[in-house]
């Protein structure tokens, strides 16, 4: 297991190394206004609130916390491909990034927030993967009253390199039959449980009523995850807010042409060894990405990030 600190740096008190579970190391953020925990595997933020609230990030109870395996729920980081290989069908699904230990490289106070550098480079186990190329991916989580995620690839072949990437954010909600996604109006997807050929985009909000599995592509603004949108099949008025019901997150992004909306409803989820069989009804995600025909191409030296901001708005 890698250390987890370079040994000059220091953290500030907000920010605290330990075991978590199956004994992997946890970066635990407790700052003034927001907390967070990011494990080295993969450097997966598993929880994230802003102070006062309740936690906006989805984990399942049912992850597995191994070394080998990814972690259900949270914000996978999917490096350098997503889903599965197109070209080595033995290549884990996502790529290799949510499996790999990654380093934290700095933590500091920066005003209210807390602001965590995860670094991750080629190794030779990256080189003989189906992505062989060098690179360094520098990860910054800025924990606060939002939640900033920000993944910095730059190119390190002497040659152009073709990848993609996603922050496959899980949310909670409190049920998905009442939840709608906004923002994605009128783009058109392709239907990963459908054919090839992309649909067109839908007048109103994104609602869920079976498995869902979409990618947006050319979408690069905002979405919002409304959190009681749906009752009793009347759509109520956006101001009403009861606990988690009314909650909206909204998610902002820079850099990312490509967002991915995922439920997966009965039938996958009780197929899912890692994911409980029921726990569908409580979570969506919606994911930042740079996918498809929105992949990154980098040349020599070049670099590019991708940016998403989590936030709670009225
Ligand atoms: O089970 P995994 O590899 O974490 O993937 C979960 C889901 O991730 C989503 O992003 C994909 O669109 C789905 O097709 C996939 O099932």
């Amino acid at each position: 297991m890698p250390s987890a600190l370079p040994a000059h740096a220091s953290l500030p008190s907000s920010v605290r190394v330990g075991p978590g579970h199956g004994g992997l190391p946890v970066v635990f953020v407790a700052g003034r206004t927001g907390s967070a925990e990011i494990y080295l595997h993969g450097a997966h933020v598993t929880h994230w609130a802003p102070a006062g609230a309740a936690p906006v990030i989805w984990m399942s109870a049912a992850s597995r916390y191994v070394p080998d395996a990814p972690l259900r729920g949270g914000v996978p980081l999917c490096f350098p491909w997503f889903g599965a290989h197109d070209g080595d069908a033995a290549a884990p699904a996502h790529g290799f990034a949510r499996l790999l230990d990654w380093e934290l490289a700095d933590a500091q106070d920066d005003g209210d927030d807390v602001v965590a550098t995860f670094r991750l480079a080629d190794s030779p186990a990256t080189r003989s993967s189906a992505w062989p190329h060098r690179f360094e991916a520098r990860y910054t989580v800025t924990v606060g009253a939002r939640l900033t995620l920000a993944l910095e690839v730059t190119n390190l072949d002497p040659s152009d390199v073709m990848f993609e990437e996603a922050l496959h954010t899980y949310l909670r909600v409190s049920d998905i039959a009442s939840t709608e996604v906004t923002g994605l109006e009128g783009a058109p997807f392709l239907d990963r449980l459908g054919g090839p050929d992309p649909q067109a985009g839908e007048d109103g909000p994104v609602r869920f009523a079976g498995e869902t599995d979409r990618i947006y592509l050319g979408t690069r603004s905002a979405a919002t995850v409304v959190d009681g949108a749906v009752v009793d099949g009347a759509v109520v008025d956006g101001g009403v807010v009861d606990g988690a019901v009314g909650r909206r997150v909204r998610i902002d992004k820079l850099g990312s042409g490509s967002t991915v909306v995922w439920n997966p409803w009965v039938d996958k989820s009780a197929a899912m060894a890692d994911f409980g069989d029921d726990e569908w009804t409580t979570m969506v995600c919606v994911e930042t990405c740079n996918i498809r025909t929105d992949a990154v191409r980098l040349a020599p030296g070049q670099s590019h990030t991708m940016t998403a901001v989590l936030g709670l708005t009225a």
